[in-house]
């Protein structure tokens, strides 16, 4: 340990404390020594343990001492003491390095115990400031309330202190007044005896005024009443003053007011005397006008006249005109048609179907393209403002015409077919142009099939009531991807063939089409029958081929046979969409099916292209349909054409088409007619011409078989122009 930081350093014997027991002396430099000075390096348990260790030493020291006193008493000199004293000095030293030891194990231990003494006072220390800042904000917050509690304190007692001040005034005052009271009652004393005096005298005198009083107050009641009565005259006077002020002032506005008035009048008078002076004028202008335009009616008037009578002149030229050219027109028809029939021409007409979509709103192509019908049997569609066409055939339908309508026209050559000729009805068109609904229609307004097959059973009917007989039996037939196919067939998939065989040289019996299921029908509920058999076997069919019924062509097919086995056939052939040759920008299915419908209406056209220039070669065996239809398209047979068209002006294109396919139709001749019972070399005779089987004429027979259907009278005009046209027919 250095001098510097021992504390026991300063632990020097003096010079004049030699003199001194060591014991004391020792104990005097102990207590010489600071307490700092050891409280500085230990704590209080080390200041406890050096307590411990130095009394214990002092003990040491002082026996050692007593010991000495004892050798002294003994006789031993200082001499001996020095010795002792210098052994005592060596322990001392000992006693002071084994302190030094101590010390600084106590030190270095007291560290330690510093360390974690200063360790544990720094939490105590922080728990106590936590604690004691609490309650510091604990006082703080009681030092708040109290500090307002005096506050609150303090304002009662300026309250107080202030109702103290002016308590101590009223106070004053009350003195002030119990003083002025108590001066006054004396004086009020003094008085009032006198004033009992003169109050006795007083009271004299009262009772004489109030004798006067009284008489005073009589007179000022009289007085009262007659102010009263002298004011109510007053306020009537007044109001009835009140009120002539008022009439008077109204009687002042009303005046102003038609005072207003009358000049205003006065301006609008003179303004209308200006007007009038103008007017006045005006109509002397007008009245010499009128003159002159009455001259000039008068002039006008005459000229009318006679322009009326030179334009009546004029119409009933036109009229004798249009009558002697629709006579001339009538004649020329009628010479046509004996000629078609003395030719065989096919018989063509013409059906436009009503617009679809004529909504206001769709656009233009899908309107209506114009087609007019100049005249009977004509029509002419309006393509374009330069393209316009007329055609002409033996009859043409507008889109309003009936379905009924349409069958009068086909009436005749249903009497043919009962009459034994071989009849075709063909329907042409392009697709939706109302080919199907022609020829099949809907269930409510059946089409020429259903109507023919009354027809047929009106007319066998009648005829039976004349022992004639004769069996009707029915076959539908699909002409799809040039094979054929029986639609009365449940298997109607399976493929039939036709007879190359010429028309005329089938063997007695020989079918056309072999193996072809032909239905006995009695009545129209078993044609109905039929018809809805071969629609769902072709439905079926189609489904199956993933065909359409527009994609092939459907030939109904009505046999008469009567009790020798001589038959006549009527065929009802709805052709597929004609379009399809032109519109070929298909593919697959689609693309086989255009060309299977391009190559049987090509082959129909070659065929009418053949019968047309007379050909020696009709090309019949080019298709399936032809081939089938071949007994229809020639000589034996009755053939009409309906060529079906669509109105809109998208369409124009396929309508001229279909129309100039029609007419080259029309231009066909088939040669004459015979029956199909006849043989192919004998010739009918001219119009009217051809024995019939049937009792009665023709026309009277069909005549009276669609009478008796209708239940109508035979003299209706329709029925009369079927009759001429059946006659014509022959
Ligand atoms: N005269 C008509 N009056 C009323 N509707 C008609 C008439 N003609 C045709 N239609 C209607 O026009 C549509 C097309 O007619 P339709 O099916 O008969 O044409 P289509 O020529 O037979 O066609 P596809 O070649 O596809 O068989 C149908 O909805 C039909 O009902």
């Amino acid at each position: 340990m250095s001098k510097g930081n021992d504390p026991m350093a300063s632990v020097e014997l003096q010079p004049a404390a030699q003199q001194l027991p060591p014991s004391r002396r020792l104990a005097d430099a102990l207590a010489s020594v600071p307490r700092g000075a050891l409280m500085s390096s230990a704590d209080c348990t080390l200041a406890a343990d050096e307590e411990l260790l130095v009394p214990r030493l002092v003990a040491r020291i002082a026996e050692l001492e007593e010991r000495l006193y004892a050798s002294e008493a003994g006789g031993a000199s200082w001499a001996e003491a020095g010795g002792l004293l210098d052994r005592f000095g060596g322990l001392l030293r000992k006693a002071q390095q084994g302190l030094d030891a101590g010390i600084a194990y106590v030190v270095g231990d007291a560290e330690v115990q510093q360390a974690q003494l200063t360790a544990v006072t720094k939490e105590a220390t922080a728990k106590a400031l936590l604690i004691t800042i609490k309650k510091l904000q604990g006082l703080k917050a009681e030092r708040g309330r109290l500090e307002q509690a005096a506050q609150d304190l303090q304002a009662e007692l300026e309250a107080a202190r202030a109702e103290l001040v002016s308590a101590q005034a009223v106070a004053a005052a009350a003195a002030e007044a119990e003083a002025a009271l108590r001066a006054a009652g004396t004086a009020g004393q003094a008085s009032l005896a006198e004033l009992h005096v003169a109050a006795a005298a007083d009271k004299a005198a009262l009772a004489a005024a109030t004798q006067q009083v009284e008489a005073l107050r009589m007179e000022a009641r009289q007085a009262a009443a007659a102010s009263e009565a002298a004011q109510a005259a007053a306020s009537l006077l007044g109001s009835q003053v009140e009120a002539l002020q008022g009439q008077l002032a109204e009687a002042h506005s009303v005046a102003a007011e038609l005072q207003r008035q009358l000049d205003s009048s006065s301006a609008e008078c003179a303004a209308l005397q200006g007007r009038l002076a103008a007017a006045a004028e005006e109509a002397q202008g007008v009245a010499a006008e009128a003159e002159g335009l009455r001259a000039a009616r008068a002039a006008l008037a005459q000229e009318l006249n006679e322009t009326r009578l030179r334009l009546e002149r004029a119409q009933a030229v036109a009229e004798d005109f249009q009558r002697r050219f629709l006579q001339e027109r009538l004649e020329r028809r009628k010479v046509h048609e004996q000629l078609q029939v003395l030719r065989g021409n096919i018989r063509v007409c013409c059906r436009v179907r009503p617009s679809l979509s004529p909504g206001a709103g769709a656009p233009k192509e899908a309107q209506a393209c114009g087609i007019t019908y100049p005249l009977p049997g004509s029509l002419c569609v309006h393509a374009s403002e330069q393209r316009q066409q007329e055609f002409e055939f033996d009859s043409v339908f507008s889109g309003e015409a009936t379905q009924e309508e349409v069958f009068d026209e086909v009436w005749p050559l249903i009497r043919s077919c009962a009459d034994g000729y071989n009849v075709c009805l063909l329907a042409y068109g392009q697709t939706g142009s109302g080919k199907t609904h022609t020829m099949m229609g809907p269930e409510r307004n059946p089409g020429l099939s259903v109507r023919a097959l009354k027809a047929l059973f009106d007319i066998t009917a009648a005829e039976a009531e004349h022992g004639a007989r004769r069996a009707i039996s029915v076959s539908m037939l699909e002409v799809y991807n040039e094979a054929l196919r029986d639609l009365l067939q449940s298997d109607a998939a399976k493929p039939l063939d036709v007879s190359a065989m010429g028309a005329g040289q089938l063997a007695t019996g020989q079918e056309r089409v072999p193996g072809l299921t032909w239905r006995p029908v009695a009545c129209v509920d078993d044609v109905l029958a039929v018809l809805a058999e071969g629609s769902k076997n072709r439905a079926t069919a189609a489904t199956s081929l993933n065909a359409h019924s527009s994609r092939s062509h459907a030939l109904l097919s009505v046999r008469l046979t009567d009790a020798a086995g001589q038959s006549s056939v009527l065929h009802l052939v709805d052709l597929a969409g004609s379009e399809r040759i032109a519109k070929s920008e298909v593919a697959g299915q689609q693309l086989k099916e255009a060309q299977a419908i391009n190559k049987s209406l090509s082959a129909l056209g070659d065929v009418i292209a053949a019968l047309q220039s007379k050909s020696g070669h009709v090309p019949y065996r080019n298709s399936k349909l032809t081939q089938v239809l071949q007994d229809s398209l020639c000589g034996s047979s009755k053939v009409l054409l309906v060529c079906c068209v669509s109105p809109e002006v998208a369409n124009a294109q396929e309508t001229l088409s279909s129309l100039n396919f029609a007419s080259r139709a029309a231009q066909v001749e088939l040669g004459p007619i015979r029956k199909a019972a006849e043989p192919a070399t004998r010739k009918a005779s001219a119009a009217g011409g051809g024995a019939s089987p049937s009792p009665l004429t023709p026309g009277a027979a069909a005549a009276a078989a669609r009478a008796k259907a209708a239940g109508t009278p035979q003299s209706g005009g329709r029925m009369q122009r079927s009759t001429l046209r059946d006659a014509n027919a022959h």
